[in-house]
């Protein structure tokens, strides 16, 4: 894929596709549930379409037509999968079906492509096998392929030690099966969409800060789960919005649930122009509109407790970031380095080809911002979020900028330089 230097501003509406998060769970609670669950606006896309895939496989019937789905839910009756479950590329994927897996008296066996193949597991394998379940993974019991021999669960309480919304999630699953309460505490709250989406299901679930209890043995029932745009997507169009000149952007329909929009708060400390229009709530989501007008930005210092708020997007922060005056700082982010790539080494390998000043950090990374940016060849490193990032880069390079695989983004957005593209043109 090839970027230019951006003739004019984004200007216009758009509407970024529905939410992964959401969608994914949307599927698996659905799949859980009694009757039918009618899904608007799910995201069609390879990590949501691997979840549909794995359920099909536990024998879950499943219609799609676009963005409208149709799961018949199962009254928790899986049937054990004739072949290997593959989640693909979808770090969500496998360890929230671990956590449903982990509660059938029969055998799952999960394996993902070379990425979520080096991604960690025993953060999910080892609670799960402390509630009961029999598990054999590869490398110690970390990495997939792993097998889980599933049954009767007992609930636990469990501390974890950095803030996961899939572990979290994971146990939540368990613990709707298991016997007795099972409890989850975070350091920091990370997106609560399954707790929130539970309780459309009509799962109670006690919550009081950062910690969570199920009690086992609840019934789920078929809902229509109307999904929000996806603010980690809208996020790449709101930073390109920011440091194109003449840009002035209405995202609409976009999820603006405070688990998952650190990243406003940030941008806004480094003087970004962004209104929130049209607030409401869909599903139990809050949603709004939000528009963006082009500004001068100042560096910025992360404080690490808004880390889990805005985890997906370091990697577009790190873009604002090379345009702002001064030095920016990340730290307390080292779970960068387990996503799809090391987003510490992505973003600090790729914008330095780019002759932005970045120095890696154990935890993080720094940016001396202000400079701009040099068109080259670059690479996503077969991670839609650095090639989303890298293309938002591009607009604002001396030169044009060459993205080698960004065909990873549809992981998350298949039509995302389509999209970026029509919004340039229609200026
Ligand atoms: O639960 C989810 O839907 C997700 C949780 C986050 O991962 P962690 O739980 O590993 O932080 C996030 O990075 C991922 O994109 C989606
Ligand atoms: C980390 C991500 O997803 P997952 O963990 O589901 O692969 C992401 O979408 O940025």
């Amino acid at each position: 894929m090839k970027v230019t230097l951006a003739k004019s501003g984004l200007k216009g509406e758009l509407t970024v596709p529905g939410d992964k998060s959401i969608s994914h769970r949307a599927l698996i609670f659905g799949a859980l549930a009694e009757g039918i669950t009618e899904i608007e606006n799910f995201l069609v896309a390879r990590d949501t379409l691997a979840t549909l895939n794995c359920l099909k496989k536990y024998g879950v019937r499943i219609s799609r037509s676009k963005n409208q789905v149709k799961v018949l839910g199962t009254a928790q009756n899986f049937s054990e999968p004739k072949d290997i479950l593959n989640a693909e590329n979808s770090g969500t994927t496998i360890r929230l079906l671990s956590g449903v897996a982990a509660t059938f008296p029969f055998v799952s066996v999960f394996t993902g492509d070379k990425s979520l193949r080096q991604r960690p597991m025993k953060r999910v394998l080892e609670p799960l096998s402390q509630m009961g379940a029999k598990v054999l993974a590869r490398a110690e019991g970390n990495y997939a392929p792993f097998a889980i021999n599933g049954g009767k669960l007992v609930g636990r309480d469990f501390t974890l030690k950095k803030a996961s919304a899939q572990v979290k999630s994971a146990l939540i699953l368990a613990g709707l099966r298991a016997s007795g309460t099972t409890t989850v505490t975070e350091p920091n709250l990370s997106r609560d969409h399954t707790e929130r989406m539970l309780e459309g299901f009509g799962v109670k679930i006690e919550r009081s800060g950062q910690t969570i209890a199920i009690i086992g043995g609840q019934k789920l029932y078929g809902q229509k789960v109307v999904v929000p745009g996806d603010f980690s997507s809208a996020a790449f169009f709101i930073v390109a919005a920011l440091i194109v000149p003449e840009s002035h952007l209405l995202l609409k329909n976009v999820g603006l649930n405070p688990t998952r929009t650190g990243l406003l708060t940030v941008l806004k400390e480094m003087g970004a122009k962004i209104n929130l229009l049209n607030l409401r709530e869909t599903g139990g989501e809050p949603v709004g509109d939000i528009e963006v007008f082009t500004s001068p930005l100042k560096a910025v210092e992360v404080p690490p407790e808004i880390v889990p708020a805005m985890i997906d997007e370091f990697p577009i922060l790190a873009a604002a970031m090379a345009h702002a005056e001064g030095v920016s700082v990340v730290r307390g982010a080292e779970e960068l380095r387990i996503k799809e790539s090391d987003r510490i080494k992505s973003i600090v390998g790729e914008f330095s080809k780019m002759g932005v000043m970045v120095e890696e950090l154990p935890d993080g990374f720094k940016i001396t911002g202000g400079r701009r940016p040099l068109g080259t060849i670059v690479d996503s490193h077969h991670d839609h979020r650095i090639a989303m990032t890298l293309g938002v880069l591009g607009l604002t390079a001396v030169g044009s900028t060459e993205i080698l695989n960004a065909e990873a983004v549809a992981i998350s957005y298949p039509d995302f330089f389509v999209q970026l593209t029509k919004l340039l043109e229609g200026a």
